[in-house]
Formats: C-alpha cells, sequence, structure tokens
C-alpha cells in the first residue's frame, strides 16, 4: 500500500485557494487508499470471531503482577533513582550505515474529538511538534467524533505544516462486539480511556516502520530521535495509575495484520474481563493505586481501556515474539504527578524531561517551572534560528578542524570568519551565553552567507548548553574524529610546541612519559567511577570539563552520547580525520550540502593543494617526542573498548583497526 505522496506534493506546490481543494483531496486520497488497501481495519464485523463464554474466574488463577513485577509504577525503575531511560541500548543508537537514521518513522496524534475549537490544540500540538523535529507527523482524526467543518478545516491548516499526513479513521474496534461488562466498565471510568481511544491501535497499521503516538498535551521538550531507533514492537512508559500510559507510546507501525489480531484479541477478551481480574485474570495493573492496592488492583487508572489492553496485549500476554521495552516515565512522560519522584534526580543529575505531558498547573506549575530552572523551556526554546552561526566544528581537538573550517570557507556563500586568538581558524572561546554577547562576536558577517564557529573545546563541554540555547532545529554540528592514538600524540606535541605559562611541558619533554603519566591520571579517574562510560548518558568526569587529558579527550563515544541525550542525531555530520585525508572533497561537499550551501558553486578544490592547515608537516620527531611502541600498544589496548562503544553510538566501524 503506497502512502498518499501525490496529493502532499501537489498541495506542497500550491498556494492560495487551492490549498483548500489539495487538503479535500489529501483527506479523500488517504481515506480512499486505505478503505481499499485492506490495511484499514476498522470494520470487526469482518472478523471471525470466537466468542468464549464469560468466564469465572477463580481468585487463585489470578496473577496480578507477579510476572512482570518490575513494570510496578512505584518500583525504583519507573521513577526515581534509576535512570536509564530506556533497555533497548545498545541498539537505541544504531544508524545505518552511513550514519543516518532510517526515514520510515512519524509522530502520530489520536483526536477521538474534533470541533472547531479542537483543530487549533491539534494545530497547535503539531506546531509545537514541527520545532522539534522534522520528522513526518500523522494525524489520525476518528471519524465519528469529527465534525464536518473541523475536518476541513483542519485539512486546510495541517498543509500548512510540512510533512502532515490526515488520516480520518473508523473507530477499529466495533463496540458492538465488546462485552457488555467490558463495556460497561470501560465508559465508567470517569477521566480517561474509553472505547474512542481504541483509535490509537490504528498506529501499529500506519504505514511507517515506527510510529511515535503522543497525546495533544504531550510536548517534546528536547527531540527523541533515539527512541525512533529502539529495534521494538513497543516503547512504553509507566502511567502514575496504569501499567502503560497512552500519552506516549512508540510501536512498530505497517502491520495491519496485527492490528486485526489486537482487534481480535480484545474481543476475546472482553468476554473474560471482570471488575476483579481484567484481561484473561491476568490482572489491571501493575499500577500505583495512590494507596495500598487492593488485591486486584481494582483502582488502576483506564486499565479496561486502551491503557491496560495495550499492556496486556504487548506484555503480559508474554508473546516470545515481541520486543518490548520500559522507558523512563521521569524523561519521556513526565507530568506534573510526577514531580516529587523525578525532581530530586532532574536536580541532581542534572537532567531534564525530553517530553512533558499534561502540565496541568501551566505557567507556574511543576513540569514548566522545572524544565525552565533546568534550562530547556519549551515555551522559550527558539523556534526561529537565534545563533548567528550556521553550523559549529565542535572538535575533536587535533583531528583536522582547522582544515576543514578553512576549506569549507573558500565556498562563495560561507564567510570566512576569523577571530583573534589562537589558533586564528574560526574559533570562538567561551560559552554561548548570553547571546547578544556571543551572536555579537558575529557582527562582521554579511548577511546572506554561512559562518561557522570552530571550537575544539565543545565536543566536551557544550552538550547541554549550545543546542537548547540555539534551538534544535538550527543547529548543525561537523565531528571529526581521528585514530585516538594519533590524537593523543598529537595534542601532546602541540603543547609541548606552544609556549604557554600553564603548560607544563616543554619540547625537551619526554612525550611517552607524559602520555604514560595522563593514562595513569585517567584511570585513577575511571576506577573512582566504575564503569562511568557504559551507561545512556555518561555526565563528564568530576572537575575534567575542558580536559587536556588527552586519553579523555580521545573517548569519542562517551562524549557524543552526551550531544545525543540532548539534541539529535539529525543536526550531525561524523567525519573520521583518515577518511578527510583520502576523500577530501566527498566530505566537504558533504559538510557543505549538510550546512546549506550550493555544492555546484564550489571550486574550492583547486585552492586545497599545498599545505595543510594547522598540520606539523612530517617534520621527523625527535627520539624523546615520538610515542614508544609498548605505549602505542597500550594506549590501543584502553582505547580499543571505548572504541567498539563509538562504533555502537554512530552504528558504523571505525577505520583504525584496533
Ligand atoms: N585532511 C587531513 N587529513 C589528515 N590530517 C589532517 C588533515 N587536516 C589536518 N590534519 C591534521 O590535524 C591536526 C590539526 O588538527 P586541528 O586543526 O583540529 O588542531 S587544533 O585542535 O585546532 O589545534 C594536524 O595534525 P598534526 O600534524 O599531528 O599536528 C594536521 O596534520
Amino acid at each position: 500500500m503506497g502512502r498518499a505522496h501525490s496529493p502532499r506534493t501537489f498541495c506542497h506546490l500550491s498556494n492560495g485557494g487551492l490549498v483548500k481543494v489539495c487538503a479535500l483531496v489529501v483527506i479523500i486520497t488517504v481515506w480512499v487508499e486505505w478503505q481499499h488497501s485492506g490495511m484499514l481495519i476498522p470494520n470487526s464485523t469482518n472478523l471471525e470471531i470466537q466468542r468464549p463464554p464469560q468466564r469465572q474466574l477463580a481468585v487463585d488463577s489470578i496473577v496480578v503482577d507477579d510476572k512482570q513485577s518490575w513494570t510496578r509504577y512505584d518500583h525504583p525503575s519507573a521513577y526515581g533513582t534509576h535512570f536509564d531511560p530506556t533497555v533497548c541500548h545498545p541498539r537505541v543508537w544504531s544508524l545505518d550505515s552511513v550514519g543516518r537514521r532510517p526515514e520510515n518513522t512519524t509522530f502520530a496524534f489520536a483526536v477521538t474529538k474534533l470541533s472547531m475549537r479542537y483543530t487549533n490544540i491539534v494545530l497547535d500540538a503539531a506546531k509545537r511538534l514541527r520545532v522539534m523535529s522534522s520528522r513526518p507527523i500523522s494525524v489520525m482524526v476518528l471519524k465519528s467524533g469529527a465534525k464536518e467543518g473541523a475536518i476541513g478545516e483542519l485539512a486546510v491548516k495541517l498543509s500548512d505544516i510540512s510533512n502532515t499526513t490526515f488520516y480520518l479513521l473508523d473507530n477499529p474496534v466495533n463496540i458492538e462486539d465488546l462485552s457488555e461488562g467490558y463495556v460497561r466498565a470501560l465508559q465508567k471510568n470517569p477521566n480517561c480511556c474509553k472505547e474512542s481511544e481504541y483509535l490509537k491501535l490504528h498506529a501499529v497499521a500506519l504505514p511507517y516502520d515506527q510510529v511515535l503516538v503522543l497525546d495533544l498535551d504531550a510536548t517534546l521538550v528536547k527531540p527523541v530521535d533515539h527512541l525512533f531507533h529502539c529495534d521494538v514492537d513497543l516503547l512504553y512508559a509507566a502511567g502514575p495509575w496504569s501499567p502503560l500510559n497512552g500519552g506516549v507510546f512508540l510501536v512498530r507501525g505497517n502491520r495491519p495484520d496485527r492490528l486485526r489480531h489486537m482487534v481480535e484479541v480484545l474481543i476475546n477478551t472482553s468476554y473474560t474481563y471482570t471488575q476483579e481480574a481484567c484481561f484473561d485474570g491476568l490482572g489491571c495493573g501493575p499500577c500505583n493505586c495512590g494507596g495500598p492496592c487492593s488485591k486486584y488492583n481494582v483502582r488502576c487508572f483506564g486499565q479496561e481501556g486502551p491503557q491496560g489492553f495495550i499492556h496486556y496485549y504487548f506484555v503480559k500476554r508474554g508473546d516470545p515474539s515481541f520486543r518490548v521495552a520500559r522507558i523512563s516515565t521521569c524523561l519521556y512522560d513526565f507530568q506534573d504527578s510526577g514531580l516529587k519522584k523525578c525532581k530530586p534526580e532532574f536536580e541532581r543529575r542534572g537532567f531534564s524531561p525530553f517530553i512533558v505531558h499534561k502540565d496541568t498547573r501551566g505557567e507556574n506549575g511543576s513540569a514548566l517551572a522545572l524544565i525552565r530552572r533546568l534550562g530547556t523551556d519549551p515555551s522559550t526554546q527558539p523556534e526561529s534560528k537565534v545563533c548567528r552561526p550556521e553550523f559549529w566544528i565542535l572538535g575533536a581537538r587535533k583531528a583536522g578542524t582547522t582544515a576543514l573550517y578553512t576549506w569549507l570557507t573558500y565556498h562563495p556563500q560561507v564567510f570566512s570568519h576569523h577571530v583573534q586568538g589562537f589558533p586564528t581558524d574560526g574559533e570562538i572561546y567561551g560559552s554561548v551565553k548570553p547571546l547578544d554577547k556571543y551572536n555579537n562576536k558575529f557582527k562582521k558577517v554579511p548577511s546572506g552567507l554561512l559562518v561557522g564557529d570552530s571550537n575544539v573545546y565543545r565536543l566536551i563541554d557544550d552538550a547541554a548548553e549550545l543546542p537548547a540555547l540555539c534551538g534544535h532545529k538550527h543547529a548543525k554540528f561537523l565531528v571529526l574524529l581521528r585514530d585516538p592514538v594519533e590524537r593523543c600524540h598529537s595534542q601532546m606535541l602541540m603543547r609541548a610546541r606552544v609556549k604557554q605559562k600553564n603548560l607544563d611541558i616543554t619540547m625537551d619533554s619526554n612525550l611517552s612519559e607524559v602520555i604514560d603519566r595522563q593514562l595513569k591520571s585517567f584511570e585513577d579517574a575511571v576506577a573512582a567511577s566504575p564503569g562511568w562510560a557504559d551507561g545512556f548518558l555518561p555526565e563528564p568526569l568530576h572537575g575534567w570539563k575542558s580536559s587536556y587529558n588527552c586519553i579523555y579527550e580521545g573517548i569519542y563515544g562517551a562524549h557524543l552520547k552526551r550531544w545525543f541525550f540532548h539534541t539529535s542525531l539529525d543536526n550531525f555530520r561524523i567525519y573520521f580525520t583518515e577518511d578527510f585525508a583520502e576523500h577530501r572533497d566527498e566530505v566537504l561537499h558533504d559538510a557543505l550540502e549538510f550546512i546549506g550551501a550550493d555544492v555546484s558553486l564550489y571550486h574550492g578544490s583547486a585552492l586545497l593543494e599545498g599545505k595543510i592547515p594547522n598540520s606539523r608537516s612530517n617534520m621527523t620527531l625527535p627520539e624523546h617526542q615520538q610515542l614508544m611502541p609498548l605505549l602505542r600498544r597500550r594506549l590501543q589496548d584502553v582505547f580499543a573498548p571505548y572504541n567498539r562503544m563509538l562504533e555502537d553510538v554512530i552504528g558504523r566501524r571505525t577505520p583504525w583497526g584496533y
């Protein structure tokens, strides 16, 4: 089944009055295509359903949460001190072979009621999302809950937001097929998750590999691209009073057969439903019942509806063919009610949520106030470009950043911006804060030209600050990575050459001895924080910001994890220095295209012959400056596991051979 690309393309090209027409073409085409493709399941009356007799469950057969006790909401790993936000690490990081993410993924909103007022709520949510991600947005609207005028209005307005697709859908579940007792329980639920919410099940059949379902009041505070790289059937967060919160979850899409099966299973299990033991007697929980739970967890919230059912279908049934992973509620489904539990950890470790759901207390409320304090307030997240540079070369130190910066500036659209200092290659020292002062450093750059900031300190230091201040959408980061042993040696040679008072190395120093000391100090620091680089977010080693330790600077995987935690892989191009040496033009063309330059205007190659900027030009080193073979091997052994980590993080093999 093809996606409705053609009408959308048409819509992007059109304007004015045509937009209205094309918006309707989109709705109708998407809807008709689904109806004809057999992908749309909604008419469950077509299914052959074996209705089991209403079962009376013996109390003994009720398993409330033994099987999945780890998913208890109040378990420390749901909230609290344990913050591994995903259990599918390291797959979570993997990119495709060229280091870019697979494209076929979408965010999805499920809109069960659509009046004129709701139209604006949907639009606001889509616009907020667009600030954070250029990924497709699917808007699934329940046909029976939508007013006709509102459908047209929404379709027209959505066509102004790039890469959105509108689906007008029936409820995949026909309520008459469900048992009466189940429907009564479903409808008695005072707040949430009645039968219309089963609209969300359509997510598994949307024509995308991965679908991240978001409620309209779930706001991305930071990009969550890493979630799309998890190879799972379901990724979910526990709700405050439910085993799974339906406001944020990710499913594998493209599975109309699964949607059919889910509906079938729901119908069948609705006949096993009792107030005490929903879903085949496997229980409604685990959940935090807001006090001591009754034996049957009957006070779970929304457990009869999709929240309970999706958890039952993917988790409790224990189908071994499913890959299911739970993510941190604090990080990915942060709600006011979680403040007490999440806040201490957030404040201690400087974390902030990726997704804020239901900030009911608004402006003065808990969630916003907290993330404002932590510096990632979605309302101050710049939508337009606020930092002057278009690109940043982050490092690594001694990996060829001067050459990359200089050669990019040979393009007529890239301004050659030299700043006083050392080396004079576009380095801007210090923080991006305050923004005025930072932008002032670029005041001589004519408008309309692209300009970069090249600063090798940033790779280690600025992961949290730079993307948040400059806007995730607008920041493009270039990184060069060089064989860490060579880089380390080169760094020490530079320190020997540079006569700075506070540097302890001179031209007479024995560099192998110097590096050996650095290795020892690195090993001591790691021994004091065992496994520091292994987790999801290795914070900088204590006191090692802007480190001059050449081993620490070469643990690229750990530094990049911090960047990918705080921003999106979309913002990055990562090159190996060795590839840059061998395939210079390819790297430069790719980087120019990435920063938004017209590659066809680049005639720089002819200028590039001759000396490599900032190179020590193959000078023969005196013996005391050479790297002793034994030390080289030791360094390789130390770096080897970190190189594997880097490969996990960027999804590519390093060319270094160890
Ligand atoms: N294209 C290409 N291929 C291979 N190696 C290259 C390339 N361009 C620069 N270089 C080498 O990178 C070293 C300088 O790196 P940086 O400019 O990043 O250094 S700095 O941190 O900004 O001082 C410096 O390394 P050393 O020669 O070891 O000093 C350069 O020779």
